[in-house]
């Protein structure tokens, strides 16, 4: 190792810490070697100023591509041996073109693992009850296994009623009270786990990055990915922090996280100076953006500011390519499972 220079205002290089501690099993820097905290509240000081430091690139979405293939083998086999082919029902309200965007990749990802796909799609002005209608359709047809409602719903529609009204059997998305409160109990036993924490997780895990006892802090509360990411993070045994649009000074609480999961959407929100050296960050943000120099005109922006992070953090997914295509495969993940339950298939 060449030598190592500390410098005044030089971002962290992880380089030599991530060398040292994948071998345990961990990017996480040791604790002896965690420099942090300098007067002039920069972070760390500590650099290796021949190599430019970069984070290793978590690439979900060819983890995501690992799973599918994997669904897509036990799909079969199912299918081959007792004849059943599982499906997933995906209920849309209006016309929110983000959400058209994620129903669509939803089907393809379908397609191609050869889940069959079911879709319901409803003008923003519809009723509560016609929403509760298709649900309940979904709850009673056999060929449906998983049965997801796509939020954000109206503003003039219940989101809890008809979150109420899935059958736990077929909440593939995780969002039913029931499965949320299990999620929330110590030992709790959810029949499933929303699909975004739980791609969260499963990157961690597929890059060995240890989570037990681990800082981990999470901004952002929503339902759908703060809460739940900060209840699975506590399970796997991190000490973990909330941090909410109430909380005062965030950056002095991100600084402290070994694991750092964001899901606001405010796109650039997260800046290098708010992360820890070395520490894992997890960008859960995906707002689209208008981009006049892309070709689609816009792009997809994350929430933390990804040219700063890469510099202090160890590990980072990105926008694009991140998060995202995990949540997919976790989705079809608790597909398979269902149809795998109901029909008793080992
Ligand atoms: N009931 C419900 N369940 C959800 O799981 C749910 C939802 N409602 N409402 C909206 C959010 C958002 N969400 C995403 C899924 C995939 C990408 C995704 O694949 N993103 C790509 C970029 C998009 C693309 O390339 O087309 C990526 O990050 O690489 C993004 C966002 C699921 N959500
Ligand atoms: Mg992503």
């Amino acid at each position: 190792m060449a030598s190592v220079i500390f410098t005044e205002c030089s971002s962290s290089t992880m380089l030599r810490l991530n060398h040292l501690n994948r071998r345990n099993g961990s990017y996480l820097p040791r604790p002896c070697v965690s420099l942090r905290s300098t007067a002039s509240g920069r972070g760390c000081t500590l650099s290796i100023r021949s190599s430019s430091p970069s984070a290793i690139v978590i690439n979900g979405m060819a983890e995501a591509k690992k799973i599918r293939d994997d669904i897509k083998t036990e799909v079969s086999r199912m299918k081959e041996s007792i004849g059943v082919v599982p499906g997933l029902a995906v209920i849309l309200v209006g016309e929110n073109e983000e959400s058209a965007t994620y129903v669509r990749n939803k089907k393809k990802a379908c397609k191609s693992a050869g889940i069959q796909s079911f879709e319901v799609l409803l003008p923003e002005d519809s009723s509560e009850e016609e929403v509760l209608r298709s649900v309940s359709g979904f709850n009673d047809d056999p060929c449906v296994h998983g049965i997801l409602v796509q939020l954000p719903l109206p503003s003039h529609m219940d989101e809890q009623n008809i979150l109420n009204a899935v059958s736990i059997e077929k909440d593939v998305d995780g969002f039913h009270p029931l499965n949320i409160g299990r999620l929330a109990m110590r030992g709790g036993k959810p029949l499933f786990v929303p699909c975004t924490p739980k791609g969260c997780i499963e990157l961690l895990h597929r890059y060995n990055i240890g989570i037990k006892g681990k800082r981990a802090v999470v901004i952002g509360r929503s339902n759908i990915v703060g809460m739940p990411a900060a209840l699975l993070l506590q399970r796997e045994d991190a000490t973990v922090s909330i941090i909410h649009s109430k909380t005062k000074n965030p950056e002095e609480i991100t600084r402290e996280a070994d694991i750092l999961v964001s899901a606001t959407g405010q796109p650039n929100m997260v800046r290098g100076s708010w992360i820890k050296p070395g520490a894992v960050v997890i960008d859960v943000g995906t707002k689209r953006v208008e981009d006049s120099s892309a070709p689609c005109g816009f792009r997809w922006a994350g929430d933390v500011c990804y040219e700063e992070a890469c510099k202090v953090a160890s590990a980072i997914t990105p926008v694009p390519g991140g998060v995202g295509p995990m949540t997919i495969a976790m989705l079809l993940v608790n597909t398979l499972a269902s149809a795998k339950k109901i029909h008793n298939f080992k």
